[in-house]
């Protein structure tokens, strides 16, 4: 087992159906250039979606091993979320990014979810072939209402990441974020340390209801 609690690919692999559910999910990123009003750099754009049940997570689903590899099953799923923006996206175990065994989410009586996130830069043609085809997934309005964007800036007044931390994440998307925006270092760690300052400081502040290990060392 690594950093933080998350199991490798191949340790992830031995949590065995039928009691270990497999759910894989991506966060897809890209570099961007441009300045929120022509002054904060935005770095990069990173895709969120605004789930059917309101909560907040990334791309993908629950994967049957019966079906394929843990990568065939969300290329599966990410087709039916994303649409045609994703017909010529590849996804392999190089992108695996850690599992997270046993979150309080179970999908089914008894069994228990081991929640994988791959992690996949593009270009930023690509990042936004996928926005424009996400309107015409075939879960588009149904299980998935809208990509999302996530602000990775903090502004003067404390909005922008803080805020959007304090929406709901569904599982464990939260700490996936914020694992990944440490790890790939998008956004730079004394600002992510403040935004996550501020984001717990709030009145609104639903971070150490849900998976906040409170002394998080981002
Ligand atoms: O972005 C995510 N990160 C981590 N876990 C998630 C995320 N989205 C959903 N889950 C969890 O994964 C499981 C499957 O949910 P999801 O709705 O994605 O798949 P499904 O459409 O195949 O049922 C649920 O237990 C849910 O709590």
């Amino acid at each position: 087992m690594g950093d933080r609690g998350l199991l490798s690919r191949a340790e992830a692999l031995r949590l065995e159906p039928p009691t270990w559910c497999h759910a894989c999910h991506a966060l897809l990123y890209a570099p961007c250039s441009g300045r929120l009003f022509g002054r904060v750099p935005l770095r990069f754009v990173l895709l969120m979606q605004l789930r059917f049940d309101g909560r907040l997570g990334f791309p993908g689903g629950i994967v049957d091993l019966r079906d394929g590899s843990l990568e065939a099953g969300l290329l599966r799923e990410l087709r039916e979320e994303l649409g045609p923006g994703a017909t010529g996206l590849e996804v392999g175990p190089e992108e695996h990014a850690g599992a997270r065994p046993g979150s309080s989410h179970e999908p089914r009586p008894g069994q228990r979810l081991v929640a994988h996130l791959y992690v996949k830069q593009l270009q930023p043609e690509q990042l936004r072939d996928i926005e424009e085809g996400a309107a015409r997934a075939p879960e588009h309005g149904l299980e998935v209402l809208g990509l999302v964007r996530v602000p990775l800036h903090t502004l003067r007044d404390g909005s922008g990441l803080p805020e959007f931390l304090q929406q709901r994440f569904v599982g464990s998307a939260r700490d996936q974020l914020l694992d990944a925006l440490h790890r790939l270092n998008l956004v730079p760690g004394h600002e992510l340390e403040r935004a996550l300052s501020l984001a717990r400081r709030s009145p609104n502040s639903q971070c150490r209801q849900e998976g906040d290990p409170g002394g998080r060392g981002t």
